[in-house]
């Protein structure tokens, strides 16, 4: 057959190039710390035209004292000090994290996290930033470059009611349920996600669905202005599974996932779960491989969405913050 692509004309239209086109304001940033996903920002903002400075990044163990104009502490309070407009937050969920984004907002400083156990525990935090009027954002906390948050933001803004939200949030179990179906043993999988940067610093709260708990609480939020104590979300764990059922599932056309599931009930109550679940492997859900998450949106209207994409690792979240901090920047808040 001929080719067959119908030839389009080409109007004169200038495509934006988000790498060059210079940003409106200029911005002090306190980096809370620096491994996988921050490091990844820190390189990001070096290319952002000089919009946003670095004041100061807190790791937990000593760096070089300066870089340029950036001061390398351990102190959160003293990296306050230094005058920030934004605090951008990739710490684990540790008490200093609570504490330094209690301050940020006490400080009226903007917040963009990728700290979902810690944003979920506490949602006064983002309550107090929106009153104060200050952005408390956090995209990258929920499907790491997969824009779950994003979505059911903007289905809200269209008007539509979200029914369900189901998927598999959680990239490392998803990445050891799928060593396990190639007979790797836990404890060897589990350290593999953590080589690669996708298990949080306790990786009990993936392997225990916590992880994707603290995530529907978030979806939640933005979906059903609601805010549920993730604590309070049943959720199964990774390890009341017999490797060998993985396996022996794999063998007959099923995959194991870890399935998070949020649902809007007739009487309006919210009903949220973590569960594992066998798939059939050719169901959208069962899709996932490795690190990835897959994300379906259902709406009362029947409109549905699916998002799928690298869930963890450090350039697709890395890729996140930087959005929601260009976001910032660009409607000139600072
Ligand atoms: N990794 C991922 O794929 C994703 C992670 N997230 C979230 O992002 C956050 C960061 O994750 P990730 O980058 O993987 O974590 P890492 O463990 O790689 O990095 C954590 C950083 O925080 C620093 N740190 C830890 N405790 C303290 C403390 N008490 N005071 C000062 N600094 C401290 C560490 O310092 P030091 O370097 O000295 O150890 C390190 O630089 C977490 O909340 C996680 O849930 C969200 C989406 C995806
Ligand atoms: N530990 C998380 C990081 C991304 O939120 C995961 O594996 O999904």
């Amino acid at each position: 057959m001929e080719n067959d692509m119908t030839q389009l004309a080409a109007l004169d239209f200038e495509l934006p190039s988000r790498n060059v086109r210079p940003l409106r304001t200029r911005l002090r940033a306190v980096l809370l710390g620096c491994g996988t996903v921050n490091s990844g920002v820190l390189d990001g903002l070096a290319e952002m035209s000089g919009a946003v400075e670095v004041s100061a990044v807190v790791t937990r163990r000593p760096r070089p004292g300066k870089d340029g104009r950036t001061a390398w502490l351990t102190d959160i309070r003293d990296a306050f000090d230094t005058g920030p407009d934004l605090v951008i937050d990739g710490l684990p969920d540790c008490p200093a994290a609570e504490k330094a984004l209690e301050l940020a907002v006490e400080r009226g400083i903007h917040v963009v996290s990728a700290n979902k156990a810690v944003i979920a525990r506490r949602p006064d935090l983002e309550v107090r930033a929106r009153r104060k009027g200050t952005r408390f954002v956090y995209s990258a906390a929920v499907g790491g470059g997969v824009p779950v948050l994003e979505t059911v933001i903007r289905l809200t803004s269209a008007g539509e009611r979200i029914a369900r939200v189901r998927g598999v949030l959680n990239g490392t179990s998803n990445f050891v349920l799928g060593l396990l179906e190639q007979g790797t043993g836990f404890d060897e999988a589990i350290a593999a996600a953590q080589a690669a940067g996708f298990a949080e610093a306790d990786p009990s709260a993936d392997i225990d669905g916590l992880d994707a708990a603290a995530k529907l609480a978030l979806i939640a939020r933005k979906a059903f202005a609601f805010a549920p104590d993730a604590a309070s979300i049943p959720a199964q764990s990774l390890l009341s599974l017999d490797p060998g059922q993985v396996c022996g599932a794999r063998e007959n056309g099923l995959r194991y996932r870890q399935l998070a599931e949020l649902t809007r009930l007739e009487d309006g109550t919210i009903d949220a779960r973590v569960s594992l679940t066998a798939l059939p492997e050719d169901h959208p859900l069962a899709r996932p491989e490795n690190e990835e998450n897959t994300v379906e949106i259902v709406c009362e209207s029947g409109l549905k969405v699916v998002l799928h994409g690298k869930g963890a690792g450090r350039s697709p979240t890395a890729g996140a913050v930087l959005a929601d901090i260009r976001d910032l920047v660009e409607a000139g808040e600072v």
